[in-house]
């Protein structure tokens, strides 16, 4: 139900087939096989001959803190879930993020997405689904390709990388800019780094006033912090409003 990336060399082998890509499997990647974030992203893989990567149908091997409440829907053989984008720059930290969100345990990631990483979480009363595409520069065109499909863009924003601040604004802005209704939660992340801009600092270096009074917007500190923890209220915070919106928003 993700809108395909139209871009050969990537997998899975043979579209339109749902196989999962190797990582998928559940099989360690040769650099990362201790990586915490095994079987919870979905990197690229080797060049294939595939023309489609349709993300949300790839299914994931889940950590085993993860597999009570987080099932991919494709393994759940479910229907289409609400579905939330969550974009941002490299480094920002929307792995860590999306990980401590689904186990509700902090877990920090430890390697870059390079591709997509996509992660349900069950709640009570809904069904997310969030896809994460990876920040660095040759990704990023992809972000604008998912946006019309989403019911929300989570927005993550490292608050203590003040230098890549206005390229993370500049990126928000023209993201949105054809979008005036869809909802926006951004995550001023890495609260707990010395250096860090305040919420308020945040706001005025996204410039989140200019981005319109029609659509809703939410800017939240977060951090994540030592590996294990539970997660801060403030994330806990973040995850009720995100279930919140999605449930208005659908
Ligand atoms: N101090 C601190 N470090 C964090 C926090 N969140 C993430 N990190 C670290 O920041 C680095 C990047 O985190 P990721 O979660 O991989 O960032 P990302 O936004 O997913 O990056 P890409 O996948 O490359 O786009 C990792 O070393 C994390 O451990 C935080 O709140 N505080
Ligand atoms: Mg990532």
């Amino acid at each position: 139900s993700w809108p395909a990336v139209p871009r050969a060399g990537w997998c899975p082998r043979d579209p339109p087939s749902l196989r999962p890509c190797a990582c998928a499997a559940g099989a360690p990647r040769a650099s990362s096989a201790s990586s915490p974030r095994r079987g919870f992203c979905c990197a690229l893989q080797a060049p294939c001959s595939a023309s489609f990567f349709p993300p949300a149908l790839l299914s994931f091997a889940l950590a085993p803190a993860a597999r009570v409440n987080v099932l991919p829907l494709a393994l759940q053989g479910k229907g289409r879930g609400k579905q939330i984008l969550v974009l941002g720059l490299d480094g920002a930290g929307k792995s860590s993020v999306l990980h401590s969100l689904a186990t509700n345990r902090v877990k920090r990631s430890v390697a870059p997405t390079e591709g997509f990483n996509a992660v349900c979480i069950n709640t009570e009363e809904s069904q997310m689904e969030f896809l994460e595409i990876g920040g660095s520069e040759s990704l990023r065109s992809y972000w604008k390709m998912y946006l019309p499909k989403v019911l929300l863009l989570v927005y993550v924003v490292d608050s203590a990388d003040h230098a890549r601040l206005p390229v993370a604004k500049q990126l928000l802005h023209q993201l949105i800019q054809n979008n005036s209704t869809l909802p926006v939660v951004v995550l001023a992340n890495k609260q707990d780094l010395e250096g860090a801009y305040c919420i308020t600092d945040i706001h005025d270096a996204l410039a989140l006033s200019d981005i319109g009074d029609e659509r809703k917007m939410f800017l939240i500190g977060t951090h994540v912090a030592e590996d294990g923890s539970e997660i801060s209220s403030s994330m806990k915070d973040a995850k009720d409003l995100i279930g919140q919106l999605v449930l208005e928003t659908q």
